[in-house]
């Protein structure tokens, strides 16, 4: 292990008696880098995050995070992660989230009250609410802040904007932003493509208990297909734009071409400036379709697993 990598998984497998948790998960979290780790249900992000906090202890494989040994160097490691669990149980429930989280505070070696009352703003949470009275979307607020408040190396977030709403989530995702300008390394999980993109600089994908691909979030994109629509001053040929590479689906229709166009647009965006363009509308690449198309095509292809890494 060195200092620039803060998650090293090798092998790292969990069975669940004979059930696969995770199998032969091999995978580097750069220290600094935002990594989303995507999957759909079932598919081993709770048992990998469990494995990295010794939650759980791996079948076979290994793991070191922030140079520590999981299981032997526990309490050290925790003081250094901030780690919001996918199903919250917090104890003493019947008390305010104040209380709660200054226990939190204390158990991490002391956070300023400052900071929670900061979060607590920015997320809009009111901490003398008890919190078995709070609904599930303010709960996660609790959990996101006891995440985040003692501004740990690593943070690892299972699900992290469950159950919370849109302008949240994006509160949320200014939080991860800023952990990450602050050299904080981010590790989590989500089955909300959207706001991986918006954040992330590399995902990993997995799938039915295996690695399926690590890709850096700008690569995503570019392979993903987009549909394009141009307007024209005059009525185009289609034959003129027929040949070029990744057009399919052209439709001309007098001055009105629409297409779809796999990979880099420039080709379609030269031939289309041979004539004059009112108007150009793309949408933006479905990183849904990139996500599920390794559900489909990247079994059995170890080489797509390494792919960006
Ligand atoms: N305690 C357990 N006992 C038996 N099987 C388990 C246990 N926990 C998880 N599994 C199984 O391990 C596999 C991976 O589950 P895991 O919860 O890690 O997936 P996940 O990707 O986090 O899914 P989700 O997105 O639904 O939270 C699943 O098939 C699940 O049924």
């Amino acid at each position: 292990m060195t200092d620039d990598i803060a998650v090293r998984a090798e092998g790292l497998t969990k069975f669940y008696g004979a059930h696969r948790g995770i199998d032969s998960l091999d995978l580097e979290v750069r220290a600094g880098e935002v990594m989303g780790f995507l999957g759909p249900n079932g598919a081993g992000k709770t048992t990998t995050i469990r494995l990295l906090l010794d939650y759980l202890r791996p079948t076979a494989g290994r793991v070191r995070v922030l140079g520590l040994d999981p299981r032997r160097d526990r309490a050290a490691l925790h003081r250094r992660i901030g780690y919001l669990p996918g199903e919250l149980h917090f104890p003493g429930r019947r008390g305010r989230a104040q209380t709660l989280l200054d226990f939190f505070g204390t158990a991490r070696g002391g956070v300023a009250s400052s900071r929670v009352t900061e979060l607590a703003e920015r997320l809009e949470l009111d901490l003398s609410r008890p919190v078995h009275a709070m609904s599930k979307g303010n709960r996660q607020k609790v959990g996101l802040i006891q995440a985040f408040m003692h501004q740990p190396d690593l943070l690892v977030l299972d699900e992290p904007t469950s159950g919370l709403d849109p302008l949240m989530q994006q509160e949320f995702l200014a939080l991860v932003r800023e952990a990450r300008t602050a050299g904080q390394t981010v590790f989590m999980s989500s089955h909300v493509l959207a706001e991986v993109q918006e954040v992330a600089d590399r995902v990993a994908i997995v799938r039915a208990g295996r690695l399926a691909a690590v890709e850096r979030v700008e690569s995503l994109g570019r392979r993903a297909v987009r549909t394009v629509e141009i307007h024209f001053a005059d009525p185009v040929r289609a034959a003129l734009f027929a040949g070029l590479p990744g057009i399919s689906e052209l439709h001309v229709d007098g001055p009105v071409l629409t297409c779809t166009v796999d990979g880099k647009l420039d080709p379609l965006i030269k031939a289309a400036a041979q004539h004059e363009v009112v108007d150009l509308l793309s949408a933006e690449p479905d990183l849904e379709e990139t996500f599920l198309s390794y559900y489909y095509h990247a079994e059995g292809d170890p080489d797509a697993a390494r792919a960006g890494a």
